[in-house]
């Protein structure tokens, strides 16, 4: 049984605490640990965070997608029960990110980009909230915070996805997480970057 917002806070955004047990959280965050991770860059700008993808990245350098090295076979059955969780087909979760994010780290508002659609994400580690807001046609912002527990996922889709933006204040303990995401049917992605090389 899912326990999903009965009344999401934002249509198209569901949370779920608990989807992995704690012997699971840390051998994810070993598997994380173990990768090689490098600071987030935008622009010429270097982020606190340290991130890998894997499957499609988008470089915010370069402005470009290209493909990244295939999802890692430890990563293949958290992203079968994420995909379940979202009622999505695994095969279409093309791109795998991970983050660590060390104390004073964190993420500045955005929406993610236009090539993805469906995001699905696993905290780890430190508790924290995920802030979101929409700018009102009249000035000011309506806002939402959702709190991401460690070991609980969210999915974001639709209005949650497309006209909010969302962000993570800086931290003072390490948090990692796995965010999964799909292709947007605007982009001719294939969807097994492995096979069609
Ligand atoms: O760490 C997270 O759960 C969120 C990451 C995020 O929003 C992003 O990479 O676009
Ligand atoms: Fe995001």
């Amino acid at each position: 049984m899912l326990d999903l917002f009965d009344t999401p806070p934002i249509p198209g955004l569901s949370t779920r605490d608990d989807l992995i047990s704690p012997a699971e959280e840390q051998a994810l965050i070993a598997g994380i640990d173990d990768t090689s991770l490098s600071p987030f860059r935008f622009q010429g700008w270097e982020g606190k965070r340290l991130t890998a993808s894997f499957g499609w990245n988008y470089d915010f350098d370069t402005q470009r997608v290209a493909r990244a090295a295939p999802i890692p076979d430890w990563l293949l059955p958290i992203r079968q029960r994420m995909a379940a969780l979202a009622g999505l087909d695994p095969l279409v979760l093309i791109q795998a990110l991970l983050i660590r994010y060390d104390p004073g780290a964190g993420i500045g508002w955005h929406r993610d980009r236009p090539i993805y659609e469906h995001v699905v994400g696993l905290s780890l580690g430190a508790r924290v909230n995920m802030r979101f807001r929409r700018r009102r046609s009249h000035g000011g912002f309506d806002r939402v915070t959702v709190p991401l527990t460690p070991r609980g996922a969210y999915h974001m889709s639709g209005e949650a996805r497309y006209d909010w933006e969302h962000s993570i204040a800086e931290m003072d303990r390490t948090r990692w997480s796995i965010t999964f995401r799909s292709p947007s049917s605007r982009w001719a992605l294939p969807l097994d970057p492995v096979l069609s090389i």
